[in-house]
């Protein structure tokens, strides 16, 4: 049987972590990291994941700050609020939740947010920071996938990685990550001719395309860790059920170890969010200091 790498409880773990080091801050700077968080819209799904953020954020001593927006919101409007928050010097993080309404442009939203404040890591700034091998902001649900593969390996150096997905998300910053681990990468996508062969070879499998169930037993080298992000709702009986990308039934056998779908990398995602506003309001705050020095540099004592 395969280990089960659990994401509740290794979440739980991390936003422990998290809340012990809001408290350092706190305590030496007087420093609250606060986090914005904009939904636009009323999506069901990206309710819950706003509203779980809040809880999280709550637990960790993170303050949060939310704007809810019609689904009709324009350009201007949304982009209005970005630049309100990337002024405000008691906001540290700020996220836009996706996708948004089809009228808005994601990738112009996401690149008027202040880098500094780019908790989500998606901005091209964090983007070519993270392929340049520089300190950035990484994506929450890659970096959530490396904390739990490194529950399993020690050293993931010269370990063949296969990612299934090539999103702006989730499939290249993962690749990203697994190369900065020295991890041989392979990226498969939709033009990619026999997935299934390439993923044979894999010694750790992450599936992040989207499909139901896709990957299956004879897809995964027997001793192979599979990380599965999919979240994809099905009907079972009549009922709605929440699986994977990974027909979990069969691959389990064959893995080493494995993410289970709900309560694997999603609680990760959360997870991690807290853990890149804390790292954000850090920085922000040894930003300043620096600035500080610069301005106001310690007279320098009289030498001879
Ligand atoms: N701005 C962002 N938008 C989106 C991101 C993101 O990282 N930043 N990722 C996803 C959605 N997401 C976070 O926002 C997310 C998805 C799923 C979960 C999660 O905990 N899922 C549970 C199941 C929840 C359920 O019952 O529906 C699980 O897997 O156990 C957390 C966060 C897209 N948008």
């Amino acid at each position: 049987m395969a280990r089960l790498i659990d994401g509740k409880q290794l979440s739980a773990q991390v936003l422990v972590e998290v809340a012990t080091e809001v408290q350092q801050l706190k305590a030496e700077h007087g420093i609250t990291p606060a986090l914005a968080v904009v939904l636009v819209g009323d999506d069901p799904a990206s309710q819950v994941y706003v509203r779980n953020k809040v809880l999280r954020a709550e637990e960790a001593g993170i303050r949060s700050i939310e704007h809810r927006l019609e689904a009709d919101t324009d350009q201007q409007t949304l982009n209005a609020v970005v630049d309100q928050l990337n002024k405000d010097p008691e906001v540290h993080g700020i996220l836009v939740q996706l996708p948004l309404p089809k009228q808005l442009d994601e990738a112009q939203i996401i690149a008027a947010i202040n880098p500094a404040k780019d908790v989500d890591g998606f901005h091209p700034l964090s983007v070519g920071a993270l392929a340049s091998g520089q300190p950035s902001l990484v994506p929450c649900t890659p970096l959530g996938c490396m904390i739990m593969l490194q529950q399993i390996h020690n050293d993931l150096s010269g370990k063949h990685a296969v990612v299934i997905g090539r999103s702006n998300i989730v499939g290249k910053p993962m690749a990203a990550l697994l190369l900065q681990a020295n991890c041989t990468v392979t990226t498969v996508h939709s033009h990619t001719q026999n997935i299934e062969a390439l993923c044979r070879q894999a010694d750790i499998v992450v599936a992040a395309v989207g499909r139901p169930e896709l990957v299956k037993a004879d897809w995964i080298k027997t001793g192979a860790t599979v990380i599965d992000v999919g979240i994809n709702a099905v009907e079972v009986d009549g009922r709605r059920k929440l699986v994977g990308d990974v027909d979990f039934a069969s691959v389990e056998p064959v893995a080493e170890a494995i993410t289970p779908v709900p309560g694997g990398v999603g609680p990760m995602t959360i997870a991690c969010l807290m853990k890149n506003t804390l790292t954000a309001a850090r920085a922000q705050l040894a930003s300043v200091a620096s600035k500080d020095i610069e301005s106001n540099p310690e007279p320098t004592a009289a030498v001879g």
